[in-house]
């Protein structure tokens, strides 16, 4: 695979960074718009190699899509999905929020997905699943694709379900978007750690607006539980926010070049987990404005800024652009609660350690943290195992430090198609058109 010069900063930075939809809304617009009882449009939706495969798993299930101005109409599929041979590629949401649909139906549905794919977690959600009268065969390792499953789905004992959301909070929200399918109502618990709270929080906002009756039961109590109401949901027409977490690598170009990122359309509430960048880089002497025109964010430059000791359990796809930006500070860095990044495109703290150590720093893999003391850099490649966040990392790296290479940057079109053009046209004082 090619390998693609990192363009280093000639100075600080002076760019407007317009990002594409989030990935995240955008799964979830897209699946309460298949299911939901009339044609609605979804204006902004991100168009990625994930949103494809996930727009494509839908299509064979009886939805269908049609570009419609600049943006998506949706016309719902059947009462029932059809089934489907479903091509996962490497996308989490597409992995875990669809085997609960297919399970709608009585009908056989396939997954399986990269190579890639196949190391990646699902047990929880499957064993939730038939729990709920799902049968699920596998063809290779129990747990993970490629596997087989049929309903379908019935009301569980005490119409409660649970799932152990540690490794993966989209086992949570997979089973949240589909109880108000199943037809009575629901309580669906994650008994122990949540990971990633901003992504379920957002796909139960998701639910309640397009009119799914839910709430949480009790939300000081020691396990999480929704309460869930039968319906099909109406989201009607759905604006997308753009992602956030993308926003991550040009932000993170600010802070090292000592230079000044604006991100237009930067949300003033949002349950994106990017919006913690603004309390991140700010906490690491960033100049953080959010106003009527987005986000602006003016770093102080690399050696110019302390580490930071950051619990991520809550923000896990922020970690790789987090952890480029400490491999510059001025002291130590400590990112912790993230072992469940070990499940993601790749074991991204196993990832993160060896590539920025191939590299002459200092990274030491803590299980489940990461401790990153800055050292000067060399010149060298950076591995990105396909992991879309890997490559923006070694893009960041590559701003201060001549000579770094970055193989398969095109892994990146995973959610940000085109990023090695925005990245230069960034570092060349790109403007908005
Ligand atoms: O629901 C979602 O859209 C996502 C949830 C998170 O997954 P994990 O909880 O597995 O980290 C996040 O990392 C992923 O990029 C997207
Ligand atoms: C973990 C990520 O993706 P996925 O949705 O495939 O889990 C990510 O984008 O950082």
């Amino acid at each position: 695979m090619t390998v693609w010069e990192a363009p280093t900063a000639s100075g600080p930075i002076d760019a407007v960074v317009a990002l594409p939809g989030s990935k995240s809304q955008t799964a979830r617009a897209l699946y309460l718009a298949a299911v939901s009882d009339a044609p609605t449009t979804i204006r902004g939706a991100l168009d990625a190699r994930d949103t494809r495969l996930f727009v494509g798993a839908l299509e064979q299930m009886g939805a269908s899509f049609a570009p419609q101005g600049g943006a998506l109409r949706v016309t719902p599929m059947g009462e029932r999905p059809r089934p489907a041979a479903i091509d996962c590629g490497l996308a989490g949401t597409v992995m875990r929020f669809l085997p609960p649909l297919a399970a709608l139906s009585r009908g056989t549905t396939r997954f399986d997905g990269d190579a890639a794919a196949r190391a990646r977690p699902l047990a929880p959600l499957l064993g939730a699943l038939e729990g709920m009268g799902a049968r699920v065969h596998h063809e290779g390792a129990p747990g993970r694709l490629p596997f087989t499953i049929r309903g379908p789905l019935r009301t569980p004992l005490g119409a409660q379900c649970a799932v152990d959301a540690s490794a993966s909070s989209q086992f949570l929200s997979a089973l949240l978007l589909v109880a108000p399918l199943i037809g009575d109502p629901l309580f669906v618990s994650a008994p122990g750690r949540v990971v990633s709270m901003p992504h379920v929080e957002m796909t139960v906002r998701a639910l309640a607006r397009a009119g799914i009756d839910i709430e949480e039961v009790d939300e000081a109590g020691p396990v999480r539980t929704w309460h869930v109401f039968p319906g099909r949901p109406s989201p009607g027409d759905t604006d997308i926010e753009p992602d956030l977490s993308n926003a991550g690598p040009f932000l993170a170009a600010a802070m090292v070049t000592g230079g000044r990122v604006r991100v237009p359309g930067w949300p003033r509430a949002t349950s994106q987990p990017g919006d913690a960048w603004r309390a991140i880089l700010g906490h690491m002497g960033a100049r953080v404005e959010l106003g009527d025109d987005g986000l602006t964010v003016e770093g102080p430059g690399a050696g110019n800024y302390p580490g930071i000791d950051a619990d991520m359990s809550a923000v896990g796809e922020l970690t790789p652009a987090l952890a480029a930006i400490c491999a510059s500070a001025s002291s130590p860095s400590r990112l912790s609660g993230i072992a469940h990044l070990r499940g993601h495109e790749t074991d991204r703290v196993a990832a993160l350690a060896t590539e920025l150590n191939r590299l002459g720093g200092d990274a030491q893999d803590g299980g489940d943290c990461l401790a990153i003391t800055p050292a000067p850099l060399r010149p060298g490649t950076v591995e990105t195992y396909e992991d879309h966040r890997m490559a923006a990392f070694g893009a960041v790296l590559g701003l201060t430090t001549a000579g770094v290479g970055v193989r398969d940057i095109e892994c990146t079109s995973k959610t940000l198609p085109g990023f090695a053009r925005m990245w230069a046209g960034a570092l060349t004082g790109g403007r908005e058109p």
